[in-house]
């Protein structure tokens, strides 16, 4: 005997500790709450669509970020890479409203190199789960710096947050940027500023 009738007929896609059925009663509640009608034509689907919504918002939480940089490749190369711009969206805890901007992760490599795609994924998993942006740039760069034993790692997020621009204090195009060294970015300030330079330059 199902308990709630709102559950979704498809197969849950999603791990199997995500609740579907229990986010679409907290969803309707919500809506009832602020004085909708949930049972009006045009929201009847709408708790189903936030429940698979969150999962997929907040798929990180079941996930281990740190597999994706588990296969390296031995490469005589100990200059500094450098992807910028992976775009990211991630949902601030404060508000559960999304931040949304852009990664950059350099590092120096000691021996092993990671597939540049990985560093994408790292940041999309790291993303999905309520966040602040601070805790997000700390996560990137000591998972890259424990995985890879890198020389240094350095992390720049700028991201614009949407409690800041659609509600409260208002400020559409206010960015937040944060960073994070480790290594010889750290305490070599040369190195640090090549980074930054090419990290600026547009
Ligand atoms: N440090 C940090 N703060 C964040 C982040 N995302 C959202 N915030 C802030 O979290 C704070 C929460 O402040 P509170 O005073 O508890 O909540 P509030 O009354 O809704 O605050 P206002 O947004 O000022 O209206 C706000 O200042 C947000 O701008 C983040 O990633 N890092
Ligand atoms: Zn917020």
């Amino acid at each position: 005997m199902r308990k709630n009738t709102l559950v979704s007929e498809e197969a849950n896609q999603f791990h199997p500790s995500v609740d579907l059925p229990r986010i679409e009663k907290a969803v309707r509640e919500i809506l009832a709450a602020v004085g909708e009608n949930p049972d009006r034509e045009g929201l009847l689907e709408t708790p189903k669509r936030v429940a698979k919504m969150y999962a997929e918002l907040f798929s990180g939480l079941h996930l281990d970020p740190s597999r994706h940089l588990k296969k390296v490749f031995l490469e005589n190369y100990d200059e500094m890479v450098l992807v910028k711009d992976i775009s990211f969206n991630s949902m601030c805890e404060h508000h559960l409203l999304p931040f949304i901007g852009k990664a950059h992760i350099g590092y120096l490599p000691r021996g092993k190199v990671v597939g540049l795609s990985k560093m994408a994924r790292i940041v999309e998993e790291i993303s999905k789960k309520p966040q602040v942006q601070e805790r997000m740039t700390h996560a990137i760069a000591d998972l890259m710096n424990k995985e890879l034993d890198a020389k240094g790692v350095i992390v720049v997020l700028e991201a614009e947050h949407s409690c800041m621009t659609i509600r409260g204090v208002k400020k559409p195009g206010a960015v937040t940027i944060t960073s994070a060294v480790r290594g010889l970015f750290k305490s070599n300030e040369s190195s640090r500023a090549e980074a930054m330079a090419l990290i600026n330059q547009k």
